[in-house]
């Protein structure tokens, strides 16, 4: 169920240059299903900016009724944002969208999880998860440079980790395809969330194999209803659109033009 509510800020704390970790709670955590849904979120009191922001769920925590966030601060909303302290008031909708189906890989099978940027935070409570089904995880994470990775031993802890940056001043240089090419194909499912043509890479990539991508579209209501998020799809869906905030933000491989 969707709803709108007022959570109250438990931590806000800076993790990397520009990267904030944020933990709200209230009982709508308890509608909170898949990994990979998101909420939309009122950044002020004010009447500007009155768009909503999207940021991705990173991990849900339902005994404590706490979630947590991590978004990098950039644009006016998002450094709005990072000035709530503990105790503040956050005004939030959602769980919004369909997340990553986490019953596609069975226990014993590997799966390859691979994020780009702001596209990592959603990774980490679909690696949980698949964790907890028996599943191995294979992260390949990229970022643009060594002050901006966040969650290296987060992941560590789940499984086997790949950390890529473009500028090379951390891990491996270049970009996620550049490890991809190392790592054997032995998984069964491979899932992902980041900017387009790393998705049409991982496309292009692993043509035979089934997969998941999550996409960052700009939105406005985050509801289905002002069609600001509308995508086309490929020969492969009988619909000519779809849209990112209620039919996704996650789509199987292949169906949506990337
Ligand atoms: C489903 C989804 C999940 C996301 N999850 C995360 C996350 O976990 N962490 C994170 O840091 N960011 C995430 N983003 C991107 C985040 O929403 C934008 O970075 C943010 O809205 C930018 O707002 P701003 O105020 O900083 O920038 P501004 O430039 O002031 O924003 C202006 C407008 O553009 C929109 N916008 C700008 N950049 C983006 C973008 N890349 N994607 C979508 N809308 C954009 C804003 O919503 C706003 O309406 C997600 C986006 C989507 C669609
Ligand atoms: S953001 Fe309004 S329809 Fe998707």
């Amino acid at each position: 169920m969707i709803r709108q509510g007022q959570m109250q800020v438990v931590n806000q704390q800076q993790i990397a240059t520009n990267i904030f970790e944020l933990t709200l709670i209230g009982d709508l955590v308890l509608d909170m299903k898949q990994p990979g849904q998101f909420v939309h979120i009122r950044v002020s009191d004010q009447l500007e900016p009155l768009l909503r922001r999207p940021i991705s769920i990173s991990s849900i925590d339902k005994e404590t009724q706490e979630f947590t966030m991590i978004y990098r601060a950039d644009g006016r909303g998002t450094t709005l944002l990072s000035e709530k302290k503990q105790g503040d008031q956050v005004d939030v909708l959602g769980p919004l969208g369909n997340g990553f189906p986490v019953d596609k890989v069975e226990a014993g099978q590997k799966a390859l999880l691979v994020g780009g940027g702001i596209g990592v935070p959603p990774l980490y409570e679909l690696s949980k998860r698949l964790v907890e089904r028996g599943v191995q995880p294979i992260h390949v994470l990229g970022f643009q440079s060594k002050d901006v990775v966040f969650y290296e031993k987060q992941f560590q802890e789940l499984g086997e980790t790949h950390i890529v940056t473009a500028d090379g001043s951390y891990g491996t240089k270049g970009f996620v395809t550049n490890v991809l090419e190392t790592l054997t194909d032995d998984f069964a499912v491979y899932y992902s969330c980041g900017p387009t043509p790393m998705l049409a890479a991982l496309e292009k990539m692993y043509p035979e194999k089934e997969g998941y991508l999550s996409f960052e579209q700009r939105m406005g209501c985050g509801i289905g209803a002002c069609f600001a998020c509308v995508c086309d799809t490929t020969e492969k869906m009988d619909v000519d659109y779809v849209k990112v905030c209620s039919d996704g933000p996650v789509f199987p491989s292949g169906v949506v033009q990337v």
